[in-house]
């Protein structure tokens, strides 16, 4: 097992070019494929997520491992449901333990082939390229919103549109205006037609010259760097207002604890006004993406919180509730759940370990999440850093960059 040991600077001065937004990018790459563009996507992200399906979509094999990313398997089960050939969908084995039978069901319901070949339920999947004949099916919304835009964005491909009723509560919904809005830069007519509902007319997508702006959910952590930091002179590059991305949001949950935002004509810069609140209360529903870095953040400063809407939390990458309760105990925070969807904090300690390890999980977010502890647990180490490829490959030299020590322990 690899372990990283960490040394903060006493400030944190830095310019990052974050990675490219992985949803944005893997959004691009399958409008793309199905518009048969002829402007591929610029700045696309160099992370595994997107690299699992630019192979997927160029190298043409009949089976095809996306490892560990949730759109890649959501979004390509959709994509080859319309495309020619029968191929095999696989991924890590954490990868067959996440749930894909909604979106399998609605598929089937538009005409698709798709058979389990393990599990009834989960990938891995076998899929034969077929002309669907469906154009109006209802879903659940609640599970995850993966499933939604992976339908959408074939939508312009079916004969007759596509209409999709949402039912139950809508999870990540922005992660569907995410696809929305791309769609519609690419020339599809795709809009809610009542708060759950939303169409898509058949006609082909345009190519258009597309550049992939920066990843608001890696911005969290440069953000958290600034609040744990006793100084800190960070600016973030690529980051834009009115960005496409959800988890912009986190700029202003950020505010309300002392970190505010500049934007310039590169990105952000970072500022610290040296407030902070009581108690931070949040719903996550739309940004869950952010929680582990809040939950961290929130212990860290001693602030305690009250954070709603992560129940799709348990289905990412790991438990992720689960993950943030057992490693918060080890740096001395008793965090307690409620109904698989809240997490909250009032302020109860336990005794810290002396020298805590910090399980990853297979999960970016917590090796990114909790390396910023090291500024108020200067004993913690980090096992299986390499994580983060998932998401921020050069998350460890942008901690470099601004004057971490980033030491292999073995
Ligand atoms: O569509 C996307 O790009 C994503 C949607 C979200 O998943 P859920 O819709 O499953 O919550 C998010 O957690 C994931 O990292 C990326
Ligand atoms: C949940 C995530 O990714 P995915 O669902 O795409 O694997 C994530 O990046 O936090």
């Amino acid at each position: 097992m690899m372990l990283y040991k960490l040394i903060p600077p006493s400030v944190v001065t830095a310019t990052i070019q974050l990675p490219a937004s992985k949803s944005i990018s893997n959004r691009a790459l399958i409008i793309n494929a199905l518009g048969k563009g002829i402007y591929p996507p610029e700045n696309l992200s160099d992370c595994d997520d997107t690299q699992v399906m630019i192979k997927a979509l160029t190298e043409g094999k009949e089976t095809i491992d996306i490892m560990a990313a949730g759109t890649a398997m959501r979004f390509l089960t959709a994509y080859l449901s319309v495309t020619p050939g029968e191929r095999t969908i696989t991924g890590t084995a954490r990868m067959q333990q996440r749930p894909i039978q909604i979106l399998v069901n609605a598929l089937r319901e538009l005409g698709a082939e798709i058979e389990y070949t393990r599990n009834e339920g989960y990938p891995p999947l076998r899929i034969k390229g077929a002309e669907l004949k469906g154009n109006e099916i209802t879903l659940k919304g609640n599970v995850s919103s993966q499933y939604i835009s992976a339908l959408l964005m074939i939508g312009p491909a079916l004969k007759d549109g596509l209409t999709l009723h949402l039912s139950g509560e809508i999870i990540s919904r922005p992660y569907i205006n995410l696809t929305l809005q791309l769609m519609q830069d690419f020339g599809a007519k795709a809009a809610w037609t009542s708060p759950n509902s939303i169409s898509v007319a058949p006609q082909l997508y345009q190519s258009i010259p597309f550049k992939v702006e920066s990843d608001w959910s890696a911005a969290s952590y440069w953000y958290q760097i600034a609040a744990l930091s006793p100084k800190a002179e960070i600016e973030l590059l690529g980051l834009f207002p009115n960005s496409y991305q959800g988890d912009s949001r986190g700029a202003e949950v950020f505010s309300r604890l002392g970190i505010t935002t500049e934007f310039t004509s590169q990105g952000v810069k970072l500022k610290k006004t040296g407030k902070a609140p009581e108690r931070l209360e949040e719903d996550f529903v739309d940004i869950p993406d952010l929680a582990q870095t809040f939950v961290v953040t929130c212990a860290l400063l001693n602030i305690p919180f009250r954070f709603t809407g992560l129940q799709s939390l348990k289905i990412k990458e790991t438990d992720r509730i689960a993950a943030l309760r057992a490693e918060l105990k080890k740096l001395g925070y008793m965090i307690k759940e409620e109904n698989d969807s809240i997490l909250m904090w009032n302020g109860e300690r336990c005794e810290p370990e002396e020298t805590p390890v910090i399980e990853t999980y297979e999960d970016h977010r917590m090796a990114m999440a909790f390396a910023p502890a090291i500024i108020r647990h200067p004993n913690l180490l980090i096992a299986d850093p390499q994580v983060v490829t998932k998401s921020y490959p050069g998350y460890w030299e942008d901690l470099k960059q601004a004057g971490f020590q980033v030491i292999n322990e073995g």
